[in-house]
Protein backbone atom coordinates (compact mmCIF):
# COMPACT_ATOMS: atom_id res chain seq x y z
CA UNK A 1 0.00 0.00 0.00
CA UNK A 2 2.92 2.50 1.03
CA UNK A 3 4.32 1.93 -2.25
CA UNK A 4 0.90 2.67 -3.99
CA UNK A 5 0.51 5.60 -2.33
CA UNK A 6 3.95 6.86 -2.63
CA UNK A 7 3.85 6.19 -6.40
CA UNK A 8 0.71 8.45 -6.73
CA UNK A 9 2.06 11.32 -4.46
CA UNK A 10 5.32 11.91 -7.17
CA UNK A 11 3.06 12.26 -9.85
CA UNK A 12 1.22 14.63 -7.70
CA UNK A 13 4.41 16.43 -6.94
CA UNK A 14 5.21 17.07 -10.97
CA UNK A 15 1.79 18.78 -10.71
CA UNK A 16 2.42 20.60 -7.71
CA UNK A 17 2.44 24.55 -7.54
CA UNK A 18 2.27 26.59 -4.34
CA UNK A 19 -0.55 28.40 -3.20
CA UNK A 20 -0.06 31.76 -1.97
CA UNK A 21 1.92 32.48 1.47
CA UNK A 22 -0.35 32.12 4.73
CA UNK A 23 0.66 34.90 7.30
CA UNK A 24 1.22 32.26 10.56
CA UNK A 25 1.98 32.62 13.63
CA UNK A 26 4.34 29.84 14.64
CA UNK A 27 3.31 28.12 18.17
CA UNK A 28 5.88 25.40 19.23
CA UNK A 29 4.64 21.92 18.78
CA UNK A 30 7.12 19.87 20.86
CA UNK A 31 6.60 22.66 23.93
CA UNK A 32 3.21 22.03 23.87
CA UNK A 33 3.22 18.23 24.32
CA UNK A 34 6.19 18.32 26.60
CA UNK A 35 3.19 20.89 28.39
CA UNK A 36 0.28 18.74 28.72
CA UNK A 37 -1.61 18.64 31.68
CA UNK A 38 -2.65 14.90 30.97
CA UNK A 39 -0.33 11.65 31.11
CA UNK A 40 0.86 12.58 28.27
CA UNK A 41 0.72 15.07 25.56
CA UNK A 42 -2.11 14.91 22.83
CA UNK A 43 -2.29 15.04 19.18
CA UNK A 44 -5.96 14.81 17.85
CA UNK A 45 -6.10 14.29 14.26
CA UNK A 46 -8.49 15.75 11.80
CA UNK A 47 -8.93 12.83 9.01
CA UNK A 48 -11.97 12.07 7.19
CA UNK A 49 -11.16 8.91 5.57
CA UNK A 50 -8.37 5.98 5.29
CA UNK A 51 -7.33 3.44 2.93
CA UNK A 52 -7.72 0.73 6.09
CA UNK A 53 -11.15 2.08 6.95
CA UNK A 54 -12.77 3.99 4.70
CA UNK A 55 -15.00 6.83 5.40
CA UNK A 56 -14.76 7.23 9.15
CA UNK A 57 -17.03 10.53 9.50
CA UNK A 58 -19.63 11.46 7.20
CA UNK A 59 -20.71 14.99 8.23
CA UNK A 60 -16.98 15.87 8.29
CA UNK A 61 -16.30 19.85 9.27
CA UNK A 62 -13.07 20.39 9.35
CA UNK A 63 -12.81 23.84 10.61
CA UNK A 64 -15.16 22.51 13.18
CA UNK A 65 -13.64 19.25 14.40
CA UNK A 66 -10.38 21.69 14.85
CA UNK A 67 -11.86 24.04 16.75
CA UNK A 68 -13.68 21.47 18.90
CA UNK A 69 -10.29 20.10 19.45
CA UNK A 70 -8.85 23.30 20.52
CA UNK A 71 -11.48 23.83 23.12
CA UNK A 72 -11.10 20.67 25.13
CA UNK A 73 -7.68 21.04 25.62
CA UNK A 74 -5.54 19.03 23.53
CA UNK A 75 -2.24 19.68 22.94
CA UNK A 76 -1.69 19.67 18.87
CA UNK A 77 -3.93 19.24 16.03
CA UNK A 78 -2.31 16.83 13.01
CA UNK A 79 -4.16 17.27 9.38
CA UNK A 80 -4.37 15.10 6.98
CA UNK A 81 -4.33 17.10 3.74
CA UNK A 82 -3.55 13.80 1.23
CA UNK A 83 -6.60 13.91 -0.92
CA UNK A 84 -6.63 10.53 -2.98
CA UNK A 85 -6.36 8.46 -0.23
CA UNK A 86 -7.51 10.16 2.85
CA UNK A 87 -9.92 12.55 1.50
CA UNK A 88 -8.00 15.90 3.11
CA UNK A 89 -7.08 18.97 1.40
CA UNK A 90 -4.49 21.68 2.39
CA UNK A 91 -6.91 24.80 2.62
CA UNK A 92 -8.27 22.53 5.81
CA UNK A 93 -4.75 23.03 7.56
CA UNK A 94 -4.98 26.41 6.22
CA UNK A 95 -8.64 27.36 7.39
CA UNK A 96 -7.95 25.55 10.87
CA UNK A 97 -4.92 27.35 11.47
CA UNK A 98 -6.63 30.41 11.30
CA UNK A 99 -9.65 29.62 14.41
CA UNK A 100 -7.10 27.62 17.01
CA UNK A 101 -4.48 28.15 19.30
CA UNK A 102 -2.35 24.95 19.10
CA UNK A 103 0.63 24.40 16.70
CA UNK A 104 -0.99 22.53 13.85
CA UNK A 105 1.10 19.82 12.48
CA UNK A 106 0.39 18.94 8.28
CA UNK A 107 0.16 14.93 8.30
CA UNK A 108 1.14 14.03 4.47
CA UNK A 109 3.36 11.79 2.80
CA UNK A 110 6.17 14.33 2.25
CA UNK A 111 9.06 13.30 -0.36
CA UNK A 112 10.22 16.50 -1.75
CA UNK A 113 11.95 19.73 -0.85
CA UNK A 114 9.03 22.12 -2.43
CA UNK A 115 6.34 19.61 -0.04
CA UNK A 116 8.23 21.27 2.84
CA UNK A 117 8.01 24.89 1.27
CA UNK A 118 4.03 24.30 0.55
CA UNK A 119 3.92 22.98 4.03
CA UNK A 120 4.94 26.42 5.12
CA UNK A 121 2.88 28.50 3.11
CA UNK A 122 0.16 26.57 3.88
CA UNK A 123 0.29 27.84 7.62
CA UNK A 124 1.59 24.83 8.98
CA UNK A 125 3.82 24.30 12.86
CA UNK A 126 4.90 21.17 12.17
CA UNK A 127 5.39 18.16 9.11
CA UNK A 128 5.40 14.87 9.72
CA UNK A 129 8.39 12.61 8.09
CA UNK A 130 7.98 9.46 7.33
CA UNK A 131 10.64 6.59 7.61
CA UNK A 132 9.47 4.38 5.29
CA UNK A 133 8.67 6.43 2.87
CA UNK A 134 12.19 7.88 2.84
CA UNK A 135 16.10 6.93 2.75
CA UNK A 136 17.97 8.46 5.95
CA UNK A 137 19.96 11.04 3.87
CA UNK A 138 17.03 12.40 2.23
CA UNK A 139 14.72 12.34 5.24
CA UNK A 140 17.44 14.19 7.34
CA UNK A 141 17.95 16.86 4.44
CA UNK A 142 13.96 17.89 4.90
CA UNK A 143 14.17 17.37 8.51
CA UNK A 144 16.90 20.66 8.09
CA UNK A 145 14.88 22.24 5.31
CA UNK A 146 11.96 22.52 7.57
CA UNK A 147 13.83 23.56 10.42
CA UNK A 148 15.08 26.76 8.37
CA UNK A 149 11.66 27.21 7.68
CA UNK A 150 10.57 27.35 11.11
CA UNK A 151 9.13 23.79 10.88
CA UNK A 152 8.92 21.23 13.97
CA UNK A 153 9.28 17.85 12.70
CA UNK A 154 7.85 14.71 13.48
CA UNK A 155 9.91 11.60 12.52
CA UNK A 156 7.80 8.60 12.23
CA UNK A 157 8.99 4.82 12.33
CA UNK A 158 7.34 1.50 12.45
CA UNK A 159 10.46 -0.81 12.46
CA UNK A 160 13.03 -1.23 14.26
CA UNK A 161 15.18 -1.62 11.14
CA UNK A 162 13.82 2.15 9.85
CA UNK A 163 15.06 3.39 13.17
CA UNK A 164 18.20 2.14 13.02
CA UNK A 165 18.79 3.62 9.54
CA UNK A 166 17.82 7.05 10.83
CA UNK A 167 19.26 7.17 14.07
CA UNK A 168 23.23 6.76 12.42
CA UNK A 169 22.26 9.56 10.34
CA UNK A 170 20.53 11.81 13.21
CA UNK A 171 18.51 12.26 16.18
CA UNK A 172 15.25 13.40 15.64
CA UNK A 173 13.80 15.82 18.32
CA UNK A 174 10.24 14.49 18.20
CA UNK A 175 10.08 10.34 17.08
CA UNK A 176 6.94 8.66 16.95
CA UNK A 177 6.72 5.06 16.70
CA UNK A 178 3.71 3.92 14.18
CA UNK A 179 1.66 1.02 15.79
CA UNK A 180 0.05 0.37 12.19
CA UNK A 181 2.63 -1.01 9.74
CA UNK A 182 1.90 1.14 6.61
CA UNK A 183 2.46 -2.00 4.18
CA UNK A 184 0.02 -4.46 6.13
CA UNK A 185 -2.29 -2.01 8.23
CA UNK A 186 -1.97 -4.12 11.13
CA UNK A 187 -1.85 -2.40 14.36
CA UNK A 188 -0.84 -3.24 17.65
CA UNK A 189 0.22 -1.00 20.71
CA UNK A 190 3.19 -3.37 21.81
CA UNK A 191 5.04 -1.70 18.76
CA UNK A 192 5.52 1.56 21.05
CA UNK A 193 6.58 -1.16 23.92
CA UNK A 194 9.25 -2.71 21.01
CA UNK A 195 10.47 0.05 19.62
CA UNK A 196 10.60 2.36 22.86
CA UNK A 197 13.58 0.27 23.87
CA UNK A 198 15.66 1.75 20.98
CA UNK A 199 14.62 5.16 21.17
CA UNK A 200 17.04 7.94 22.07
CA UNK A 201 16.19 9.48 25.79
CA UNK A 202 16.75 12.88 24.37
CA UNK A 203 13.72 12.25 21.81
CA UNK A 204 10.41 13.14 22.99
CA UNK A 205 8.18 10.02 22.14
CA UNK A 206 4.93 10.06 20.14
CA UNK A 207 3.07 6.46 20.36
CA UNK A 208 0.36 6.67 16.88
CA UNK A 209 -2.23 4.97 16.00
CA UNK A 210 -4.97 2.34 17.21
CA UNK A 211 -5.22 3.97 20.68
CA UNK A 212 -9.23 3.86 21.43
CA UNK A 213 -9.75 4.45 25.40
CA UNK A 214 -7.79 5.54 28.46
CA UNK A 215 -6.46 1.98 29.06
CA UNK A 216 -4.57 2.30 25.44
CA UNK A 217 -3.40 5.40 26.74
CA UNK A 218 -2.09 4.13 30.08
CA UNK A 219 -0.81 1.32 28.19
CA UNK A 220 1.57 3.07 25.62
CA UNK A 221 2.70 5.54 28.20
CA UNK A 222 3.76 2.54 30.65
CA UNK A 223 6.27 1.63 27.64
CA UNK A 224 7.56 5.30 27.71
CA UNK A 225 5.14 7.48 25.21
CA UNK A 226 5.43 11.60 26.42
CA UNK A 227 2.48 12.16 23.95
CA UNK A 228 -0.07 10.05 21.27
CA UNK A 229 -1.33 10.90 18.09
CA UNK A 230 -5.14 10.01 17.94
CA UNK A 231 -7.51 9.73 14.81
CA UNK A 232 -10.16 7.14 14.59
CA UNK A 233 -11.61 6.89 18.24
CA UNK A 234 -11.84 10.95 18.42
CA UNK A 235 -13.37 11.83 14.93
CA UNK A 236 -16.05 8.82 15.12
CA UNK A 237 -17.62 10.14 17.98
CA UNK A 238 -20.57 12.93 17.74
CA UNK A 239 -19.34 14.85 20.97
CA UNK A 240 -15.73 15.68 20.22
CA UNK A 241 -15.26 17.68 23.37
CA UNK A 242 -16.27 14.88 25.28
CA UNK A 243 -14.11 12.16 23.34
CA UNK A 244 -11.27 14.07 24.16
CA UNK A 245 -12.11 14.18 27.80
CA UNK A 246 -13.67 10.21 28.01
CA UNK A 247 -9.62 9.47 26.54
CA UNK A 248 -7.59 11.91 28.46
CA UNK A 249 -9.41 11.61 31.80
CA UNK A 250 -10.95 7.80 31.82
CA UNK A 251 -14.21 9.26 32.67
CA UNK A 252 -16.55 11.87 31.26
CA UNK A 253 -16.69 15.37 32.75
O1 LIG B 1 -6.79 6.82 13.46
P1 LIG B 1 -5.74 6.29 14.39
O2 LIG B 1 -5.63 4.81 14.42
O3 LIG B 1 -5.91 6.89 15.79
O4 LIG B 1 -4.30 6.82 13.83
C1 LIG B 1 -3.96 8.19 13.76
C2 LIG B 1 -2.61 8.35 13.05
O5 LIG B 1 -1.62 7.77 13.82
C3 LIG B 1 -2.63 7.75 11.64
O6 LIG B 1 -3.59 8.43 10.91
C4 LIG B 1 -1.27 7.80 10.93
C5 LIG B 1 -0.06 7.59 11.49
N1 LIG B 1 0.93 7.72 10.58
C6 LIG B 1 0.37 8.03 9.39
C7 LIG B 1 0.97 8.28 8.16
C8 LIG B 1 0.16 8.60 7.12
C9 LIG B 1 -1.22 8.65 7.25
C10 LIG B 1 -1.83 8.39 8.48
C11 LIG B 1 -1.04 8.08 9.55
Amino acid sequence: MLETILAIKKQEIEQLYLPEEQPAEHVSFKNSLQNSPYSAGLIAEVKKASPSKGIIREDFNPVKIGHDYDKAGVQAISVLTDQHFFQGHRDFLTDIKKVVRVPVMRKDFIIDALQVIESSYIGADAILLIGEALEPKKLHELYLQAEELGLEVLVEVHSEETLEGVLKEFTPQILGINNRDLHTFETKLEQTERMAKLAPKESLLVSESGIFTYDDLQQVVSYGADAVLVGESLIKQDHIGQAVNTLMNGVRV
